[in-house]
């Protein structure tokens, strides 16, 4: 597959205009995988959402190459979600297939079976008629990968894909994003487990509302650089407003 890198030219990024990621410059690679991490705060969150076209920058921008808008798949943090809409896990995994079958399109056998597919692959089989709101956390996040898995989309974005997720759960979930990995798709994931991105991202990007350092991981995850990062965080928590005018 190999095909859509994302380029991030000299972003910007502002909330009524303070900004909250600055001047952020590299590319995420087509095929890569790339952990994206930082402190709380340090515009994570702001720069995938800026990513997947939801945010504007206020300087800068993000050039996609090979790939249209419509072919990322991204995931957003589990409390941007409303589970209380009263459908079922079928009908959820289902909306992944928009892409082929267009919002209001007939869903065919085909996009069915590979429905049962996804469940099955995410161990969810015999889950489809279940509402989504009678689900565990961790059950609801494998029916949000089955629903990535029918997108099948060259770019996958995840924001803290496995934050308040179950071991058993996280370690299912985290073979399927290596999976993607082996099937040359690129990756971007927002995560707070180092030992995490350690093991399995070979990319890292490290933000404190700055680009601290990106490249490969253990380059990037090196000490000097945590503790820069750290040192920046905590020159924010002694100012109440620390955002610097965009
Ligand atoms: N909708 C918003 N309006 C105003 N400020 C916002 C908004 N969303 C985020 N911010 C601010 O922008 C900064 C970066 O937030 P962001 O959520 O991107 O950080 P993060 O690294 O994802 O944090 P966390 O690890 O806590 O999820 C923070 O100061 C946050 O308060």
């Amino acid at each position: 597959m190999s095909r859509g890198s994302l380029a991030v030219s000299h972003l910007t990024v502002a909330y009524d205009r303070q900004a909250a990621l600055r001047d952020i410059d590299g590319c995420f690679e087509a095929g890569s995988m790339t952990a994206v991490v930082g402190p709380n705060g340090a515009g994570k969150s702001t720069l995938i959402k800026t990513l997947v076209g939801i945010l504007k920058p206020v300087r800068g921008r993000v050039v996609r190459q090979d790939f249209a808008a419509r072919d990322v798949a991204y995931l957003p943090q589990a409390a941007e979600i409303d589970r209380s809409f009263p459908i079922t896990v079928t009908d959820l995994v289902v909306l992944g297939a928009w892409r082929h079958t267009g919002a209001f399109g007939r869903v065919g056998r085909d996009v069915m079976a590979r429905t049962a597919d996804a469940l099955r692959a995410v161990g969810l089989d015999g889950f489809g008629q279940r509402a989504i709101g009678s689900l565990s956390a961790g059950q609801f996040q494998r029916v949000l990968f089955a629903r990535l898995l029918l997108q099948d989309a060259p770019v996958i974005i995840l924001d803290e894909p496995f934050t308040a997720i179950d071991t058993r759960t996280t370690a299912d979930l985290l073979a399927l994003v290596r999976r993607w990995h082996g099937e040359e798709r690129t990756i971007i994931a927002v995560l707070h487990d180092f030992d995490q991105v350690r093991a399995h991202f070979p990319r890292a990007l490290l933000l404190a509302r700055e680009q601290v350092a990106w490249g490969p991981t253990a380059e990037a995850l090196s000490p000097a650089n945590l503790l820069r990062a750290r040192a920046m965080a905590e020159r924010w928590d002694e100012t109440p407003d620390h955002r610097a005018a965009a």
